[in-house]
Formats: structure tokens, C-alpha cells, sequence
């Protein structure tokens, strides 16, 4: 399976754009009043137009109400809602079978401890995405540009898609694909200039090298392909 490749906390059309002709498969907004990232819906509206179709549009929330989800999807009619919060798995089977739009369930990594949750969510989500457990004082649950131990993600073994996020960027997106095989990635910070303002240079870089890593984690061996070629010689 190809690798899935999110580029989040999207707020104009340039980075847009140039996540679409990169090759995304799934574009984020913000929904969080608190993020440099966060759009409105008149906003959200315009983007999503831009989008035609071609990609799968998620809207981010962190524990929104009802009335605020139906708002973000009136306007923005995303394939994906991606739930950031402290969304117990109850409320996430609730927002998923309301809304009827398969849903993303956001889980901070920090340590070991913070893997028991994954069962629970797996049953309920559509898909699960891994983030770095943010600190005591932020003022967002996410996007923060913080890394985690990828190695605690390691033999996984789960039954949905899930996808790994947290402080990538285009240097260290093929070592934390190595170390975790996800397969999916999902990034915000490190296609920034500064907080919320995308940069489209970085954006192309991340999609090509995660590209290119996932190509390489999917090609088989050297050694292998030379001793399949000596065991059947062309005549
Ligand atoms: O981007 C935000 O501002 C944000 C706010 C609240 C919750 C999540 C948020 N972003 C998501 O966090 C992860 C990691 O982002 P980063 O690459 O480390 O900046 C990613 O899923 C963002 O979509």
C-alpha cells in the first residue's frame, strides 16, 4: 500500500496548491481557535472549493461540540474529521455515527503507558494518528512541532490505518518511516516558515522525501534481486 502523505493547517490557496500538485493525498485545516492555523468557515469554504475532489479534505477539531462540528461541515464537507482532543472513544463512536463521516482519532505518545488507549480507539475510529504527548503548558493539543521516541510505535500490529505525526519535516521524515513503517504521515510545523504561515518549498520537499523513503522501504534488497537473477538466467 502506497504510503498516505497529509499536509496540515492549510489557510491559503498557495500552499494549497502546491499541496495538490505535490501529490498529498489528504489536505488539513484548522478548526481551533487557539492555533495560528485556525480558519472560519467562510474561509474553509473558498479552500475547499480549490480542493474539486482530488484529495481527501480533513477538518481538525479538538473537543468540539455538536453544533460546532455541524458548522465545519456545512462549510467545509470534509472526507475526514479528525478529533484532536480529549474525545473519549464514546464520544467519538457518537460523532462518527451523527455525522456519518469517517472519523481520525488523535493520540499523544509520551511513553509506553500511552499506547493502552489504542484498542479502545481502534474499535471505534476509522483511523488512529499518533502525536507527540504535548507539554503540560501548551495551548494546543497538537502542532507543535514536537517529535516523540518513534521507536515506541514498533510492531504496531494494528488493524486500521494510522498515521504518524508530530515535529516531521523533510530531514527526519525517512528515519521515523525506517523506525515505525506508518503508513501514513501527517505534518504541519516543519513546512512552516513560522507558526501558521506555510511555505511552499517545504511542503514539495516533504511530500518528494517521504515519497522517496517510502519507495526505498518498499523495493526489495539489492542482494535479493541479484541472487533472483543468478537462480534464472536469461537465455
Ligand atoms: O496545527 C495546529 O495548530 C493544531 C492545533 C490543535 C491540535 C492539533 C494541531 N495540529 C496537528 O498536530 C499534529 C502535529 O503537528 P506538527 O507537524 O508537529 O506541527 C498534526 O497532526 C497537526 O495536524
Amino acid at each position: 500500500m502506497a504510503l498516505t502523505v497529509k499536509i496540515c493547517g492549510l489557510s491559503t490557496p498557495e500552499a494549497l496548491d502546491a499541496s495538490l500538485e505535490s501529490g498529498a493525498d489528504m489536505v488539513g485545516f484548522v478548526f481551533f481557535p487557539p492555533s495560528p492555523r485556525h480558519i472560519g468557515p467562510q474561509l474553509a469554504r473558498s479552500l475547499a472549493a480549490r480542493v474539486k475532489g482530488r484529495v481527501a479534505k480533513v477538518a481538525l477539531t479538538v473537543n468540539a461540540t455538536n453544533e460546532t462540528l455541524a458548522m465545519i461541515v456545512e462549510a467545509l464537507k470534509p472526507d475526514i474529521l479528525q478529533l484532536h482532543g480529549k474525545e473519549t472513544p464514546e464520544r467519538v463512536a457518537v460523532i462518527r455515527s451523527r455525522f456519518g463521516i469517517p472519523v481520525m482519532k488523535a493520540l499523544p505518545i509520551g511513553e509506553r503507558a500511552d499506547l493502552s488507549p489504542i484498542r479502545e480507539y481502534a474499535a471505534v475510529a476509522d483511523r488512529l494518528l499518533f502525536d507527540a504527548r504535548p507539554p503540560e503548558t501548551a495551548t494546543r493539543p497538537g502542532g507543535l512541532g514536537q517529535t516523540f521516541d518513534w521507536t515506541l510505535l514498533k510492531g504496531l500490529g494494528l488493524k486500521i490505518p494510522y498515521m504518524l505525526s508530530g515535529g516531521l519535516d523533510a530531514e527526519n521524515v525517512a528515519e521515523a518511516l525506517r523506525v515505525t513503517r506508518a503508513p501514513g504521515v501527517d505534518v504541519s510545523s516543519g513546512v512552516e516558515r513560522s507558526p501558521g504561515i506555510k511555505d511552499v518549498g517545504k511542503i514539495r520537499a516533504f511530500i518528494r522525501a517521504a515519497r522517496a523513503a517510502d519507495a526505498a522501504l518498499s523495493s526489495p534488497p539489492l542482494e535479493l534481486g541479484a541472487a533472483q537473477a543468478a537462480r534464472s538466467p536469461s537465455k
